[in-house]
């Protein structure tokens, strides 16, 4: 059953990400793979592109091109099909570099198939193995997918308290470590401080964060997605700052018995002060506790590079677009949060990095697809006195109003749940704001929430995770510099 899980149906344990080395590509080879509703065919393939260089996680990292022919074969062998087949991928980055899955459909005659890069991959890694392994999960085994978030108030008298935890979080107020005894009455302070203007906020979209509600039905989705392809699993939610806490959510994991882990922070791209601190959280939890640092578990810490991420957000942005009476005029406005500018520069924080990257790949979806909008990228809700990433969106709304733009498509990045930055600060503050500032025609895009091609890519990737479950390595350094409070 498991088997069917992934498309390549052949289940690999794949070497250590770091230690991969690609095969020489320009040679056929084939490989299996089985669908529960289909009878069992064989692909055999052969590519143009002959060498695929060190990948990241579960993405490729070149550019490449099907050529030749498919061999499919049902596996009675009474159905032989040889399809002529050439196909490129469309997901490439700036350096031209394919990333993420690009799903390829192959639909001639009767034989039909669908192949993704990742079952590539797992033909890749194929080459020189002859051996078929029939499943990597034991009949025993319990697999639970942990979706770690950051939580939000669900009423207006929680607001204080949640934000006391935000605050108290060294990865949010990051102190050195001489000063760490400040961190508590500093978080006492600022949360008192700043509770009735976030009071306001979560006044005006109802008293409180949607963020539990669209979480919870992201789960039961993703649970659903993981039951259609064929792997059982359950599904948590563990927020980093307020309920269902990630505490909560282990202990539920233990009493459940799960054997097998997947981490999947909701952040497409990491940073220090969201997936990182709740994984700093996690490795200090499983460092105490027995039965979480021996189950396996494996955590994906990245995610806007894949295909069905790009994809599901290019679609949305098409949509939004369709309704300007002139969406070649419109310009698209990707406004991510932001996080100060001494997380990217001195912590060394991926988070700006994979956000440009991020924008590089939904617009070059979005030119595939014939969309020829300008962008900018911007970031939005800063709080407090230091320099946080730059363009700031408020300042760059007014700027694209002064020269001249009259169309403005606000995209919100960096999360995938509506939560108080896009129904409050963009929907309300920034609307208003492009508004006054000569825009004419105003849009938003909406949050990912459950769309179902995103919460598919979800559940796939989950499906490539899972064979990279190990038990807990427990790092001997602390890797933050002793001047943000490493130790
Ligand atoms: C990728 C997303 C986010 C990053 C990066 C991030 C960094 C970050 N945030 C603060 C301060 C606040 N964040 C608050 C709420 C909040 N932040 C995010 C996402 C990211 N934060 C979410 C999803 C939410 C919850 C929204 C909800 O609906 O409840 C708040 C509270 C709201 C407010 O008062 O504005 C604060 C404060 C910092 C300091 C920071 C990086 C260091
Ligand atoms: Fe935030």
């Amino acid at each position: 059953m498991l088997k069917a899980a992934t498309h390549s149906g052949l289940v690999l344990k794949p070497p250590n990400h770091a230690q991969e080395v690609w095969p020489d590509f320009n040679s056929i080879f084939s490989f299996s793979t089985s669908y529960s509703d289909q009878p069992h065919v064989t692909f055999t393939y052969r590519t143009s592109y002959n060498k695929f260089s060190h990948c990241k996680q579960i993405s490729f990292t070149k550019p490449f091109t099907y050529e030749g022919q498919i061999v499919c074969q049902t596996g009675d062998s009474s159905n032989v099909y040889k399809l002529p087949y050439t196909e490129k991928s469309s997901l490439f980055d700036k350096k031209d570099r394919l990333l993420g899955q690009s799903p390829i459909s192959i639909s001639k005659q009767r034989a039909k198939a669908v192949i993704t890069n990742n079952s590539l991959r797992a033909a890749a890694s194929l080459v020189g193995q002859t051996e078929e392994e029939d499943s990597f999960l034991d009949k025993e085994e319990k697999v639970g997918v942990l979706l770690l978030n950051l939580g939000g108030p669900e009423k207006l008298d929680d607001v204080q308290p949640f934000l006391y935890n935000l605050f108290a979080d060294p990865d949010i107020i990051r102190l050195p470590r001489l000063f760490r005894f400040l961190q508590r009455p500093l978080a006492k302070f600022i949360s008192t401080l700043r509770a009735p203007k976030s009071a306001q906020g979560y006044a005006a979209i109802g008293g409180g964060s949607p963020l539990r509600k669209i979480t919870d039905e992201q789960a039961d989705a993703l649970k659903k997605a993981l039951e259609l392809k064929n792997l059982p699993a359950e599904v948590y939610v563990g927020m980093r700052y307020w309920h269902p806490f990630t505490e909560e959510a282990l202990a539920q994991i233990k009493k459940d018995g799960i054997t097998r882990l997947v981490i999947l922070p909701l952040y497409p791209q990491f940073s220090i002060s969201t997936s990182g601190s709740s994984l700093r959280l996690l490795e200090g939890i499983f460092r105490e506790d027995e039965y979480l640092s021996s189950m396996e578990h494996t955590v994906i810490p990245s995610w806007y590079h894949r295909g069905g991420y790009v994809q599901s957000m290019a679609t949305l942005i098409e949509k939004e677009l369709s309704k300007f009476n002139k969406p070649e005029e419109v310009h698209i406005f990707f406004s991510a949060h932001g996080v100060p500018v001494s997380y990217v520069k001195e912590a060394g924080d991926p988070y700006k990095a994979e956000m440009e990257e991020c924008i590089d790949l939904i617009m070059t979806e979005l030119k595939f697809r014939g969309v020829k909008c300008k962008h900018t990228l911007a970031y939005q809700s800063r709080v407090g006195p230091v320099e946080w990433l730059k363009p700031y969106t408020d300042e760059k709304i007014k700027e694209l109003g002064k020269q001249g733009i009259k169309s403005l498509l606000a995209v919100p990045v960096s999360f995938v749940s509506e939560h108080i930055e896009t129904l409050e600060e963009i929907d309300m503050e920034y609307r208003v704001l492009a508004l006054e500032s000569g825009i004419v025609n105003w849009g938003r895009v909406p949050a990912l929430n459950c769309e179902p091609a995103f919460i598919a890519d979800l559940a796939d990737a989950v499906l490539e995770a899972l064979p990279h479950a190990g038990v807990m390595s427990i790092p001997t350094v602390d890797p933050r510099p002793a001047h943000m409070g490493g130790l």
